[in-house]
């Protein structure tokens, strides 16, 4: 089967990652392992996504695989970006009545449901907020605050990108079918080539919503693979 190539990174030396629908090939340098959202609210017992009813008991091989996939990326030069999601703790970034978020997010929700909560989730500053322990950034880590589900809504996160000639993103974290699959399409409108490691990825609701999650990226968006195949690959380009 033929591998895909970006067009506009030829002379450069690239890694070829066994992938579906087909393997891509991508320049370490100019690749980006982005890790979506590890913090306590999605991957801790305790945390948001646990108090509003989802299933977080399946996370430790998750936060294992990205410590993998993490390990490998930063030795071989790949720009590790750790994505965090949240507001100030007031929620003024969260929108009032006036914001369809308000009405969607089930941290706001259940916020609204639990008041001795208000002012816990997803707040800067706070436990949940935190990326979990097992998981930290290094020197050289760019850690990108935002907003909303997708990584380029109201972040600078396009600009660091193209600064550094980054045109392809290599995806991990929770969860697959919101906060991954919304970055990853929109980076597919901006140009971006995105590949998901799904074994380094877990979703928010029932399995169907990762197999569907997943479904969509392998067939309309971008590239499906996993951390094994992704490390040995690049280990392979380092001998
Ligand atoms: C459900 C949810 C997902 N976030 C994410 N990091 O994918 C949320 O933030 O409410």
């Amino acid at each position: 089967m033929s591998t895909v190539y970006c067009a506009h990174t030829p002379t450069l030396p690239q890694v070829e990652l066994p992938a579906r629908p087909e393997a891509i090939a991508f320049p370490p340098t100019q690749s980006a392992l982005i890790v979506v959202d590890m913090q306590n609210a999605y991957a801790s017992a305790g945390g948001y996504l646990d108090l509003a009813g989802f299933d977080v008991s399946a996370t430790a091989p998750v936060i294992e695989k990205i410590h993998q996939a993490v390990t490998a990326a930063r030795a071989a030069g790949v720009q590790i970006i750790w994505f965090q999601n949240g507001w100030d703790s007031e929620y003024v970034e969260a929108g009032d009545a006036g914001s369809p978020n308000f009405h969607k997010s089930n941290a706001l929700k259940t916020m609204r449901k639990r008041p001795e909560l208000q002012g816990t989730l997803l707040a800067k500053g706070g436990w949940d907020y935190q990326l979990v322990d097992a998981l930290q950034p290094q020197p050289g880590d760019i850690v990108l605050p935002k907003p909303r589900y997708s990584g380029f809504f109201n972040t600078p996160l396009d600009s660091i990108l193209r600064s550094r000639g980054i045109r392809h993103l290599i995806f991990t974290g929770i969860a697959t079918n919101v906060c991954v699959e919304s970055t990853l399409r929109d980076g597919f409108f901006l140009e971006y080539f995105g590949v998901v490691l799904e074994d380094a990825t877990h979703q928010a609701g029932p399995a169907f919503a990762q197999q569907a999650a997943i479904f969509n990226i392998e067939t309309f968006f971008g590239w499906v693979s996993s951390v094994d195949a992704f490390c040995e690959s690049l280990q392979r380009t380092q001998e």
